[in-house]
């Protein structure tokens, strides 16, 4: 497993080493101890598993403490754009964004750090999307940000995702206070 920076500190980008053979390939999508040594430090409470068709996008999302959630995020099958917003407040990074291809292909990690809003494009049909969290879910510390700020400025490549009700209506960015 080889871990790489972002422009944004704290988003990590995990590649495992993957094995090839006649059958199809094998890698350790999760290895508590390789991680260890490689400094990495968190604890995971939750896995989650999500599918969708093309062009769903889930997000902005975000969980307040004391249930703010780590999420350490891959692409089992298809491929989407996935985005993380720093919204810690002293970062000097606030209101930025890193975006990535995670794909079945690529078979990239990325790990988004509590103080970060979370989202994702699909960019394939009936993609599914596995991560591991720090936290357990609580709906009541539940938080969001709309995909299309012009606060934030996400290029998502779509003006006309397929969203859940929840996230049609979040507090414009110029107006919101972080809780991190
Ligand atoms: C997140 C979650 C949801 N649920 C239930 C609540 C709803 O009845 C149903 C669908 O939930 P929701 O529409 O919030 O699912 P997503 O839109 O995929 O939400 C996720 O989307 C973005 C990408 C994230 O980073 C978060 O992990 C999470 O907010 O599952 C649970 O029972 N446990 C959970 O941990």
């Amino acid at each position: 497993m080889k871990i790489t920076t972002t422009p944004i500190p704290d988003l990590l980008i995990l590649e495992p080493r993957v094995f090839h053979d006649e059958r199809g390939y094998f890698y350790e999508s999760y290895n508590e101890n390789t991680l260890r040594q490689l400094g990495f430090e968190e604890n995971f409470k939750q896995d989650n598993i999500s599918r969708s068709t093309k062009n769903v996008l889930r997000g902005l999302h975000f969980q307040k403490n004391p249930f703010a959630q780590g999420k350490l995020v891959q692409v089992l099958k298809g491929a989407v754009l996935d985005v993380a917003v720093d919204i810690r407040k002293e970062s000097k990074t606030y209101g930025q964004h890193f975006k990535i291809e995670l794909s079945e292909s690529n078979k990239l990690l990325f790990y988004i750090p509590p103080g970060f809003a979370h989202g994702f494009l699909t960019l394939e049909n009936d993609t599914i999307f596995s991560y591991k969290c720090t936290n357990v879910y609580n709906k009541e510390s539940e938080g969001g940000l709309m995909w299309n700020d012009s606060s934030i400025g996400i290029d998502w490549g779509t003006t006309d995702p397929i969203l859940s009700e929840k996230d049609l209506d979040y507090t414009d960015f110029k107006n919101f206070t972080s809780p991190f």
